[in-house]
């Protein structure tokens, strides 16, 4: 990658933040609402997801990569409407939006209505991938709650509206990276394209191979990325998990709270496997500037809001699917 230009300063210690669960809470609020202004990611640690229930999942994770393609999309092709499916490796799609993972979003939920069958393999993890699930929403709902008082919100504000037993478009995806081959080398293509997120928190789970990019505060979060930019990496941390700010509370912060553009990064010989659990809001939540954070920026970047936490969610997927609709999948 170039260097960044000599006008953007460099920044002395690049590190996203590390946040201790265990401490007391006025010192997790400060170091929360802090780092999801300045990054919009931070590490946690002690978060009380077990490392048992973690290792399992990187057990589960690669022996259902490892069956054969038609065992794998018995979950169904990738659904936008339910956010679920199997989606494989789009070997051809445009340069920047080129894409060497394969995930699924097993289509598990509290709800009736997005219960489908999942493939053998996974059904008999249903349980666990479930309970899993379940803790992660917990996890990203109490991060929420420290941002509470800082957006002038009552206590609970952000509960009431990622209530787990009613609709959302949450998920929870599966992801193995296949690796970099010379075809990708020569199209020099990002593992993942550079994006944000679409929903509220995002909790990511990388197993064993670093690859991660994201871009770090030096830059005016209002600006739209260059290519010339210096992103910087966000290792695989033991026993912690990585949480990222996304769009729909960056629209509800006005703009306080950063939703951060991040991608994975050039080559890795060999097959990266992460998971990610991706808060959203209940689906008839309404998602608007709060009273206290309204600003201008927020308004004319993202036009159309008040709308429902559904109607954002189906928008974006409608563009994601607009820019790939050339895409050949294939397993
Ligand atoms: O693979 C990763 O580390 C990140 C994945 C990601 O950003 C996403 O699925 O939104
Ligand atoms: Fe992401």
């Amino acid at each position: 990658m170039s260097p960044a230009p000599s006008s953007v300063p460099s920044a002395p210690a690049q590190q996203i933040p590390l946040i201790d669960l265990s401490l007391p809470p006025l010192q997790i609020r400060r170091a929360i609402q802090s780092a999801c202004k300045d990054w919009g990611f931070f590490y946690l640690t002690n978060h009380g997801l077990p490392a048992a229930s973690v290792h399992k999942l990187w057990e589960v994770t690669r022996t259902f990569f490892a069956l054969p393609l038609e065992e794998k999309a018995a979950a169904g092709p990738w659904n936008g409407a339910e956010n679920a499916g199997y989606r494989p490796v789009l070997p051809k799609v445009p340069k920047e939006q080129f894409d060497t993972r394969k995930w699924l979003a097993p289509p598990l939920a509290g709800v009736e209505a997005y219960q489908q069958p999942l493939p053998p393999y996974l059904e008999e993890n249903r349980a666990f991938l479930d309970a899993f699930k379940r803790e992660c929403a917990a996890l990203g709902v109490r991060v929420l709650g420290y941002l509470e008082e800082g957006l002038g919100v009552e206590e609970g504000y952000f509960a009431q509206r990622h209530k787990y037993e009613e609709p959302s478009m949450d998920n929870f995806e599966l992801m193995h990276y296949i690796p970099y081959t010379p075809e990708y080398a020569e199209k020099d293509v990002f593992r993942l394209g550079a994006h944000t997120d679409w929903g509220s928190l995002t909790l990511l789970f990388q197993e064993s191979q670093p690859g991660l990019q994201v871009r770090p505060p030096t830059y005016d979060h209002a600006s739209l990325p260059t290519a010339s930019e210096t992103w910087i990496d966000a290792p695989v941390v033991q026993d912690a998990v990585l949480v990222n700010v996304g769009d729909a509370m960056h629209i509800w912060s006005g703009g306080s709270v950063r939703s951060t553009w991040h991608r994975v990064s050039k080559g890795g010989e060999s097959d990266r496997y992460c998971a990610a659990y991706f808060l959203h809001p209940n689906e008839r939540s309404v998602i608007d500037p709060l009273p206290t954070a309204t600003s201008s920026y927020i308004r004319e970047k993202y036009p159309g809001f008040p709308k429902t936490a559904k109607q954002h969610l189906h928008d974006r997927v409608r563009e994601a699917v607009q820019q790939q609709n050339s895409a050949l999948y294939v397993g």
